[in-house]
């Protein structure tokens, strides 16, 4: 029998997908940089049909490329181009299967969208605090897999802090129940974290126990435009003295980004009537009905004002006005297809180290390819910046992207300098994994491998991606 005669036999016709229009979607990133091949797509409504599908492609020897949303930034769902493998899809696999809110947790499957997660948990008055512009359609599977960050990481971590426990299917097709939903386990080695951020190398993450948190009653967002990078690390520091633990969000939002935004993304407006080099955009959150949350916000603000820490302020008033000055966050990274090609670096640095380094990359950049635009925004609160590049004008797209692998280099070496990270939340994919090797220590790499080599040992795990 074929491989692909077996597998009608473990799912129902809609679920094996062999025509080239039905699978075109899934061999391709959303922003079309990878393209691959695969014999199909499968889409398993259950962990059996999971795990039935993984033990016949280890017994023949054909890949597997789980994925999500594909939303992914690093192109670790897209398939290889030798076409010898199957992409799973877990969309199917998108069932809140319980919430035990005393717990303060939520059982779901990899193919639920993150949004619903937030949806479940809210109806439940509770909050799940992962949040990221593609809430809407990205997957858990997909956000524990990479290790997803956002914007509330400052406060909440990121999606390795979120997970209390794992249900994967192994690369021999075997299930491993690790659905524990406790907050201590000291019991060894802890197995899931190997899975969390492995991007589908050395298993398929099925389902997850995820932590909640109590449901913010009371939130102060505000945008204001600082003097300088310096002044934002004394403002973080005295925000987050001053609110106790509710500081939520610290996201730094350029001038060159606000403008791009006005000029190219519809509803995008300046908050302020001068121009200023940077912004902020803060919330603070409290599960506390009358916490007081805005009063000190504003009180900080003010002080921060009286102390040359910032030079403008607005706070919204209402929830309209919050999500007006959210959009604002949205629309700086949609406005970033505007000027044709960019090339991006999710970095991270020691927080106190930022303003340093955004200087120091900045020159570089610069120095590097004349002309080029600097458009470094981001999670400052937690030290993760996207400082992405863009085509200098007049520039070609293509000639510039041939410089990705030069520019690279430059912003990276300077990353490791300051000791931080070349991927700090979209992950390796195919998209880094190559270069992390400049930067990652051999030992890192060689235990990497070796825990790759013990759970993985026929390679069939997402092969080309991470290591
Ligand atoms: O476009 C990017 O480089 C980052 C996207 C995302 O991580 C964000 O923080 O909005
Ligand atoms: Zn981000």
């Amino acid at each position: 029998m074929s491989i692909l005669e077996r597998l009608a036999e473990i799912l129902e016709p809609s679920d094996l997908l062999t025509e080239a229009s039905d699978t075109a979607p899934y061999l391709t990133d959303w922003r079309k940089l990878y393209r691959g091949q695969a014999l199909a797509v499968v889409r398993p409504r259950d962990t059996g049909q999971v795990s039935r599908i993984v033990a016949l492609a280890s017994e023949a020897g054909i890949s597997i490329v789980p994925q999500g949303g594909n939303t992914g930034l690093a192109g670790a769902g897209v398939p290889p181009s030798n076409g010898n493998n199957l992409v799973l899809s877990l969309e199917r696999m998108n069932k809140i299967r319980s919430i035990d809110p005393a717990n303060y947790t939520i059982t779901v499957e990899a193919g639920c969208v993150l949004q619903q997660v937030q949806e479940a948990a809210a109806k439940a008055d509770r909050l799940f605090p992962l949040s990221l512009s593609a809430e809407g359609s990205c997957r858990i599977g997909g956000n524990l897999s990479t290790n997803a960050g956002g914007i509330a990481v400052l406060r909440y971590g990121n999606m390795r802090d979120l997970a209390l426990g794992l249900e994967v299917v192994l690369p021999d097709g075997r299930i491993w129940n690790g659905l524990r939903a406790l907050r201590k386990d000291n019991t060894g080695y802890d197995l899931k974290q190997l899975f969390i951020g492995a991007e589908g190398t050395l298993g398929v993450i099925t389902a997850a126990v995820l932590k909640l948190f109590p449901r913010p009653r009371e939130r102060a967002c505000a945008f204001v435009a600082v003097p300088s990078l310096e002044a934002t690390l004394e403002l973080l520091g005295r925000l987050r003295a001053a609110s106790g633990d509710s500081l939520t969000s610290f996201e730094l939002i350029p001038r060159v980004a606000l403008e791009m935004a006005i000029a190219h993304v519809p509803g995008s407006f300046d908050p302020f009537p001068d121009p200023h080099e940077a912004y902020l955009l803060i919330e603070m959150t409290s599960s506390r009905e009358n916490s007081g949350v805005t009063t000190i916000a504003e009180e900080a603000l003010t002080a921060a004002m009286e102390a040359g820490l910032i030079t403008e302020a607005t706070i919204a008033q209402n929830e309209a006005q919050a999500k007006a000055l959210w959009f604002l966050r949205e629309a700086i990274v949609e406005a970033q297809k505007a000027p044709g090609a960019c090339i991006k670096h999710d970095v991270a640095v020691p927080v106190a180290a930022v303003p340093a380094f955004l200087k120091e990359a900045r020159q570089a950049a610069e120095a590097a390819q004349p002309g080029v635009l600097v458009y470094a925004f981001g999670h400052l609160g937690d030290g993760n910046i996207h400082f992405n590049l863009m085509q200098p004008k007049g520039m070609k797209p293509e000639d510039f992207t041939a410089q990705t692998h030069r520019l690279n280099r430059v912003v990276h070496d300077i990353v490791a300098r300051y000791h931080g990270s070349i991927s700090a939340e979209h992950g390796l994919g195919q998209l880094r994994n190559e270069e992390v090797r400049r930067y990652k220590p051999a030992i890192e790499f060689e235990l990497m491998q070796k825990i790759k080599a013990a759970l993985d040992p026929k390679g069939i795990m997402n092969p080309g991606k991470v290591l």
